[in-house]
């Protein structure tokens, strides 16, 4: 591993919240990864955190994820309260208004799934997740059936144009059409956020675009986990770290 991926530093203090906005990925970030993607343990305090760093930053945050945005509200406890939310890697985005921008369901959708699980079903531990915009193999539980869930799901990409998504003991197809990247610029396009900082806290390959875009609108990511190489100018090693960094910036501790 060449050695600068080792040296990524703690990203610094944030003196001044107001001239920030904050972009937070879920899994891996905000919760610690789980066994199962319908395991995730939502931490007592996230709520109340997230909370006071809406307040603290006049609305200057918003969710960026993979799972849907209904997925992200209804884990939070938030689905009554003005949170922006970029959901399904950017496909749909919830603004702080409640507006929800979202595209058509693939018809696809119901031709990658049947594939997902005729390949399930003879690989015991093969998750599939359905999703608004896509569909997920998740082999977590089966890491020797890896390879051939990425063949499988090469195959069905290259036959309905889905994109391809790598992640964490994952792979997805999901529509073309924007990513985690996108979505920070469609927030900091508009007020509130439009003139601030971004920084793009994540920690899996679908978040190095939103690592990207906002080291391209003047700020930074931050690398949650290993060191490995990435477009994060910092590194936080865990979710408890992101959850006291976070706490420092709303004003206390986590
Ligand atoms: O962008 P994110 O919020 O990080 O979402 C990315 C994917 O996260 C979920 O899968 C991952 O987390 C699961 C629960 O910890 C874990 O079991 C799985 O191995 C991980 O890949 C989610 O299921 C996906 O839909 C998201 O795209």
């Amino acid at each position: 591993m060449p050695e600068h991926l080792t040296l990524l530093p703690a990203p610094p203090i944030v003196d001044r919240a107001a001239d920030i906005s904050l972009f937070l990925d879920f899994d891996g970030t905000l919760v610690d990864i789980a066994p199962r993607h319908d395991a995730v343990v939502v931490a007592p305090s996230l709520n109340g955190l997230l909370t006071r760093l809406t307040q603290r930053m006049d609305h200057r945050i918003a969710v960026v994820s993979g799972r849907s945005i209904g997925d992200i509200l209804s884990h939070l406890g938030m689905s009554d309260q003005p949170l922006a939310v970029a959901g399904s890697h950017g496909l749909e985005l919830r603004w702080m208004d409640g507006c929800h921008e979202a595209p058509q369901r693939p018809e696809a959708i119901a031709d990658a799934l049947a594939a997902f699980h005729a390949l399930a079903a003879d690989h015991p531990g093969i998750v599939v997740e359905d999703k608004p915009y896509g569909a997920a193999l998740h082999y977590r539980q089966a890491p020797d059936a890896g390879p051939a869930c990425d063949a499988l799901a090469a195959a069905v990409a290259a036959r309905t144009g889905f994109s391809l998504q790598h992640g964490k003991m994952v792979v997805e197809l999901r529509a073309a059409g924007a990513d985690k990247g996108d979505a920070v610029r469609r927030f900091m396009a508009e007020p509130p956020m439009r003139g601030t900082q971004p920084i793009f806290i994540g920690d899996d390959l679908t978040d190095e675009a939103g690592f990207a875009a906002a080291e391209a609108l003047g700020g930074y990511g931050i690398l949650v986990g290993g060191p490995r190489e990435t477009a994060a100018r910092y590194r936080l090693a865990s979710v408890a770290d992101v959850h006291a960094w976070l706490g420092g910036v709303a004003g206390g501790e986590a």
